[in-house]
């Protein structure tokens, strides 16, 4: 690389404002240090002569620099002080400077452990208080620009995250954010003591849709029937999913048996209502579904696959039983159960 290629110093945010707390009992000093630091372009200089208002103007402005003396009055030194600020910005990092007569090495380590980031000796020349702070303003500049990517980062991470667990062509849920939806609800139920209802949707007859009309309809009738789950699902934490081919689930936290029959009623009815085509079907040439619901308080021992087996089994009796039904379950035993006794 050739000697011009590199830049004599790496450009800072000059336009953008650049404030100093400088922080000495010093009256005389602090003016001509505050003087110089405005030379330097700093937009702005806030000063402080004791701890108490050093960390009053610290906590109030949120300055983008500190320049800190260490012996001040009061009992509370700069070290002190540089802590505090520390604390009071957890997740922060305001670069502090110390200004300091004491020269040795044990102070400039013990300014660095209290958080310090830099160690001036007095007296300083101007230009190399002017270079410090040409440094930390490049330093600031670099955190803000990493804030900024981390949060750019975060966004696009929640955006992949969405863009995962939706299907493809519905634009519902996917079977990923389904399986994650239903193991948050079933905590959610538990800890509410609410109950939950899962229902399986399958489309009857959907093989000889797809052979008498083609695949290209089915794909549109499935949208159909998507927008129309969509739809159903009024509360806001009702899912509907693409749980897989031609099959549906739907997640109804707060919803007793009895509210899921009348939900599930109200679907079958919307559906016919909507009379999609079905020339192949024995159920009035229109599109028609079955369903399998299952309810439940979840307590400890409630997990997604018992439920999902409940619906399922559910589902298949509705589909043995001549389609165009819902079945519960539930409802199911305890019919078994009464005819028992
Ligand atoms: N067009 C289209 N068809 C699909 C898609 N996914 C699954 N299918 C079709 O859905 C049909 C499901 O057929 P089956 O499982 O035999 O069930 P069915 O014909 O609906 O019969 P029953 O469920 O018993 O009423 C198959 O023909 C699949 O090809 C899809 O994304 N698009």
């Amino acid at each position: 690389m050739s000697a011009q290629a590199i830049p004599a110093t790496a450009p800072t945010s000059a336009h953008e404002p650049f404030s100093v707390l400088l922080v000495d009992d010093d009256a005389a000093l602090r003016a001509a240090v505050a003087a110089e630091i405005q030379h330097a372009s700093a937009t702005e200089v806030l000063q402080a002569a004791d701890a108490p208002s050093a960390l009053h103007l610290f906590k109030r402005h949120r300055p983008d620099l500190v320049l800190l003396d260490i012996c001040l009055p009061g009992g509370k030194d700069g070290y002190w002080i540089a802590q505090r600020m520390r604390e009071a910005e957890p997740g922060e990092w305001t670069p502090i400077i110390f200004l300091s007569g004491l020269d040795g090495d044990v102070d400039l380590w013990r300014g660095i452990e209290a958080g310090g980031d830099d160690y001036l000796v007095k007296p300083f020349k101007p230009i190399v208080l002017a270079a410090k702070l040409r440094a930390m303003r490049r330093l600031r500049d670099m955190r803000r620009r990493l804030v900024q990517l981390t949060e750019e980062l975060h966004q696009a991470n929640r955006r992949l995250n969405e863009m995962v667990e939706v299907d493809a062509l519905t634009g519902l849920v996917n079977r990923r954010g389904f399986d994650r939806i239903l193991h948050g609800e079933i905590l959610a139920a538990r800890r509410e003591g609410t109950p939950l209802t899962l229902m399986l949707c399958d489309l009857d007859h959907f093989k000889r849709y797809n052979d008498t009309l083609g695949h290209v309809q089915g794909d549109e009738c499935l949208k159909a029937v998507s927008r129309l789950l969509r739809e159903v699902c009024v509360r806001p934490r009702d899912v509907a999913a693409r749980y897989g081919g031609e099959e549906f689930a739907l997640i109804l936290p707060n919803t007793p048996r009895s509210g899921a029959m009348t939900f599930a009623r109200a679907l079958g009815s919307l559906l016919k209502a909507r009379t999609i085509v079905h020339p192949g079907s024995p159920q009035g040439q229109v599109l028609t579904l079955s369903g399998g619901i299952t309810t439940c308080v979840p307590d400890a021992s409630t997990r997604a696959e018992g439920m999902l087996m409940r619906a399922d089994e559910a589902l298949y009796a509705a589909k043995a039983q001549g389609r165009d039904r819902f079945f519960s379950f539930e409802m199911q035993m305890d019919t078994i159960e009464q005819r028992q006794h």
